[in-house]
This record gives structure tokens, C-alpha cells and sequence, in this order.
């Protein structure tokens, strides 16, 4: 009997979260793929805390799809991602700032002062790692003796707080420049520090245009070899502002090898060219997933697409960095995986001096 991803969801939709909804209706599952019997797919949690309480939740999904009449393996991996908690109350007050102001009017193209790179992280659609490169490129090159800047511009889901496990207030001595924090080596600044929560999805075009300024022109960045901007999914008003105002010195493109992730990637990377921003190459995130338990390797999302997309394309393959369950937990404690010395911190610190050597950052 052949398999489909209908049957599949039929069963995935009889599987409960402790909420009583179902894990179809609640819109948990992502990235699913039938490959003959072999079913593949990720459940995304709202927040880690719910990752974890949803170990039987993935249990069950797995039991009763390896029920299911011509289904031989099932690969499933629970994630968490969510918005990043909110600032903690007390402490200094945040400054007077007005985060999501009006514009003021810009001639050309600027990029902060004292600052020699700047390098978007962007990726065509959501929830393929795109932070969570952002953040282990950061904490690489500064591994690397690197002074790096890490601006975190994901309007609609800022995450670097939660992955740098830093959240406070910036301070702003004089009430006009932002003082960034400081986490892992890297000097950070995130809207999320700023912004009520979900008050920034109501933004548009122009209040998103002054925001990026200021978070550029007002934050006290000092002397940086390379600002990294954590961009939104997708091709939006953010994309297209900083492209069309800031002197970028390039873009590094994310995307998981699925297919559809790599349409989007495409649509992401002909922005960039038709912005003038030079596309410095593409990065494969969630490429191969090594189990922990029995060594076994499996391509949850596919396998060779970015490469040929690269190739395709012109760009640099510059990395492929697997699914790993560590990458996760660090990210939601705060503590991005090339902080460390192992195997998930060594492509990061591969890619961080490819960078360097290129004089990129
Ligand atoms: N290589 C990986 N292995 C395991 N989990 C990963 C990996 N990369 C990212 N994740 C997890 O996947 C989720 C989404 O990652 P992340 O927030 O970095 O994606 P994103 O592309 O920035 O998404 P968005 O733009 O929607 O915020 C997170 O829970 C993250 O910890």
C-alpha cells in the first residue's frame, strides 16, 4: 500500500497535545515528508517548556504512524520556537526611544559608524535556522578574536534573547543612544529588548523603516570588524529597507533542503541581486539527522538540494550544519552551541574563518 501525506495527517490529527487540540489543528507540524514508508517530519512546539512536555505527544504520533499499514520508519523531532520571553520587570527603565518612530528622510546608503562589515542572515521563510545561524556565527567569530555585532531585526519573532540568554533593558545614558548588550563575546542589540510584546506585528512599511534606523544609528556599536543583522523571514519591508538604505556588505541565505524551503530561498536570493547586495552564499541548516541512540543518519528534510541550488545559482555552498537536538537546547538555554568546543561548534568556526579570511568580517 502506498502512503500519503493525507494518510499520514489523518492519523497525526488523532493525536491530542495536553490542550485536548490536535496536532494538525493546532498547526504543529512542519516539514512533513513521505519518501516510499519512510515519514519524516518536525512537531513545533510554541516554547521549550512545551518541548518538553510534549515527549508523549511525540511518542504517540510515533506509534501510530509505525501502526499504519505500510509505513516502515518514522523520524520526528520536536522543536521549540517561540517568541523570546518577556523582559524581566525592574531594573533600569528603558529608555525614552520610541522604537518604531517615522523615518527621518536618508540620502543613499549608510551603515553604522565604525563599523567595517555588515552582513544580513536571512532566509526565505520561517523556522529554518536562521537565528540560530545568526547566533553561532557570532559567537564563532568572536571565538575567532573577531569584534562582531549582532543585531537581531526579526521584527515578527525576535529570538536572539532567548538564544544569547541575555534579556534586559538597554540602558541609554543620555536618553538618545542605546547602549547594546553584551553576551558571549558578541555586542548584541534586538528589538525584543525594545518592544512591548506583540506590539511590533502591527508595524508597517514606514514605522518598521525608522525602527531599523534607529536600531542602526542609535545603538552605540563602537568599533565592529562585522554587524551581523538576524533578518525576518522572508522578502518584506525589512528586507527591502536595509537593503535599499544600508551599505551591506553581503547576505548569507539559510535554508533547510526541503523543497519548498528552497523556493523560498530563491525568491530571497533574487531580492538581494536585484538590490545590488551581493549574495555571498547559501548555508544548509537541519541537513542530516544523526541519531543519538543507534549512530543512524537520515535526511529529515531531503538531501543534496542546496548544494544543487548553490550550484545552480552561482553562490558558495559555505556550510551544512546537521539537525541535532543539542543545537536546540542550546539555543532555548541561551547558550548557542559554538560556544563550546565539539562537533556542532566546529562548521561554525569553519564558516567564521572562512568569513575572516575572505576580510568579510
Ligand atoms: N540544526 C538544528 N538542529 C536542531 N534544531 C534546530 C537547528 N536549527 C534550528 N533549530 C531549532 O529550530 C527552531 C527554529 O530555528 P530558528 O529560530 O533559528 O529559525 P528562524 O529561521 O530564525 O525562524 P524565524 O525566522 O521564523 O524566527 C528553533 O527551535 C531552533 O532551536
Amino acid at each position: 500500500m502506498t502512503i500519503t501525506q493525507d494518510d499520514i495527517t489523518a492519523v497525526l490529527r488523532q493525536v491530542r497535545l495536553p490542550d485536548g487540540s490536535s496536532l494538525v489543528e493546532a498547526d504543529r507540524i512542519r516539514a512533513l515528508s513521505v519518501t516510499g514508508g519512510k515519514v519524516s517530519f518536525v512537531i513545533e512546539a510554541p516554547d521549550a517548556a512545551a518541548a518538553r512536555d510534549w515527549t508523549a505527544v511525540e511518542a504517540e504520533a510515533k506509534a501510530r504512524l509505525l501502526a499504519l499499514e505500510g509505513v516502515e520508519t518514522v523520524s520526528v523531532v520536536t522543536t521549540a520556537h517561540g517568541p523570546a520571553g518577556r523582559a524581566p520587570a525592574g531594573g533600569s527603565t528603558p529608555p525614552d526611544l520610541k522604537i518604531g518612530r517615522h523615518p527621518t528622510p536618508q540620502q543613499g546608503k549608510t551603515k553604522p559608524a565604525g563599523v567595517r562589515n555588515v552582513i544580513a542572515i536571512a532566509s526565505g521563510k520561517g523556522g529554518v535556522g536562521k537565528s540560530t545561524v545568526a547566533a553561532n556565527l557570532a559567537v564563532a567569530l568572536a571565538r575567532l578574536g573577531r569584534r562582531v555585532g549582532l543585531l537581531d531585526a526579526d521584527i515578527y519573532g525576535p529570538s536572539q534573547p532567548r538564544m544569547m540568554g541575555v534579556n534586559r533593558r538597554p540602558a541609554s545614558p543620555d536618553g538618545k543612544t542605546i547602549e547594546p548588550l553584551h553576551a558571549h563575546g558578541v555586542t548584541l542589540m534586538s528589538i525584543g529588548f525594545m518592544i512591548p510584546d506583540g506590539e511590533a506585528v502591527v508595524w508597517r512599511g514606514p514605522m518598521l523603516m525608522g525602527a531599523m534606523q534607529q536600531m542602526l544609528g542609535q545603538v552605540a556599536w563602537g568599533e565592529l570588524d562585522v554587524l551581523l543583522i538576524d533578518m525576518p523571514p522572508g522578502t518584506g519591508d525589512v528586507q527591502l529597507t536595509l537593503g535599499q538604505k544600508t551599505e551591506l556588505t553581503g547576505a548569507l541565505v539559510v535554508s533547510t533542503p526541503q523543497d519548498v524551503a528552497l523556493i523560498d530561498a530563491r525568491r530571497g536570493i533574487s531580492m538581494f541581486q536585484k538590490l545590488n547586495v551581493p549574495v555571498l552564499g547559501l548555508i544548509e541548516n537541519m541537513s542530516t539527522y544523526v541519531c543519538p541512540n543507534c549512530g543512524h543518519e537520515a535526511h529529515i528534510f531531503g538531501h543534496g538540494g542546496v548544494a544543487a541550488e548553490a550550484e545552480a545559482l552561482g553562490v558558495p555552498l559555505l556550510a551544512q550544519l546537521p539537525l541535532a537536538l543539542e543545537a536546540r537546547v542550546s539555543g532555548d538555554e541561551g547558550r548557542p552551541v559554538a560556544a563550546d568546543d565539539g562537533p556542532l561548534a566546529e562548521p561554525y568556526l569553519q564558516l567564521a574563518d572562512r568569513l575572516v579570511k575572505g576580510g568579510l568580517a
